[in-house]
């Protein structure tokens, strides 16, 4: 079926990418990606490094464009938006977690949660700056005001996290959201996650972590920019049904 017709939440239909490798060549990354994204649900995407899974979450945001097919929410099909209409898109429904994180080093933890809020804005409106301290007391995280460089690599996490739900964004886009933490803390991420599913909003996973695959709803599994499925020997909690 194409998932279009449902006309519900997020979705990716046939997608493609490709891009240029070292020597020019083109190769894909990802090829005939049909899927649905819920609201309500958390889908996880696995599969071995290199297999796809960021350019298909960066795809899902509206920060690639695909080579072919495209990616919907609702009525618009924003990989046929222009790259500002995109941006706004993204701004308006998405959080995002990179891989990376994306933090300003210089900035304090609130600092770094409220800049969603500045745009638009000169200042930060005082409903998001209390939202914004109450996320990081959620989080466990320091208060005090100290430049995000001086913070572990776990609280860093946390703290792009936390500035992904500010604006209260419908959709999470969270790119190896448990990676960097003890087991305790990725089993509180991942029932953040999955709570926030539970309030209606569609939250996707890029992650090679077990606790938060069988935690999923969906599991979308990529082995050379395919979908296929996953090796359950890699994910031992994965329940059976899960497969998207
Ligand atoms: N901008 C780009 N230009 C050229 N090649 C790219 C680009 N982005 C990604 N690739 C390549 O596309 C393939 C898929 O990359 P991607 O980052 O999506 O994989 P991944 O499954 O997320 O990997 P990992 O688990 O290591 O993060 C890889 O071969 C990668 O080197």
């Amino acid at each position: 079926m194409n998932p279009h017709d449902a006309e519900v939440g997020l979705s990716v239909f046939q997608l493609g990418v490709s891009f240029c490798d070292a020597t020019g060549d083109r190769f894909n990354a990802l090829s005939g990606i049909t899927a649905q994204f819920k609201p309500g649900q958390v889908t996880a995407i696995v599969g071995p490094s290199g297999s796809g899974k960021t350019t298909l979450l960066h795809c899902i945001a509206g920060i690639l464009v695909p080579s072919s097919g495209e990616t919907r929410h609702g009525g618009v099909i924003v990989s046929s938006l222009g790259e500002s209409a995109r941006d706004t898109w993204r701004r308006h429904n998405c959080g995002m977690v990179f891989q990376d994180f994306r933090l300003i080093d210089e900035l304090t933890v609130l600092e770094n949660v409220t800049t969603p809020a500045l745009f638009g804005h000169y200042r930060v409106p005082s409903i998001l700056r209390d939202r914004a301290r109450t996320l990081i007391r959620d989080f466990g995280l320091p208060e005090r005001s100290i430049p995000t460089s001086r913070l572990s690599r776990g609280e860093r996490q946390r703290v792009a996290l936390a500035r992904a739900l500010l604006m209260d964004p419908a959709i999470i886009l969270a790119d190896e959201p448990t990676a960097s933490l003890d087991r305790t803390t990725a089993a509180s991420v991942a029932g953040t996650l999955e709570a926030l599913a539970t309030q209606g909003k569609a939250v996707v996973c890029v992650t090679h972590d077990d606790l938060l695959v069988s935690r999923a709803h969906e599991v979308i599994a990529l082995k050379a920019g395919r979908m296929g499925p996953p090796a359950v020997d890699q994910f031992p909690g994965l329940r059976a049904g899960d497969l998207a």
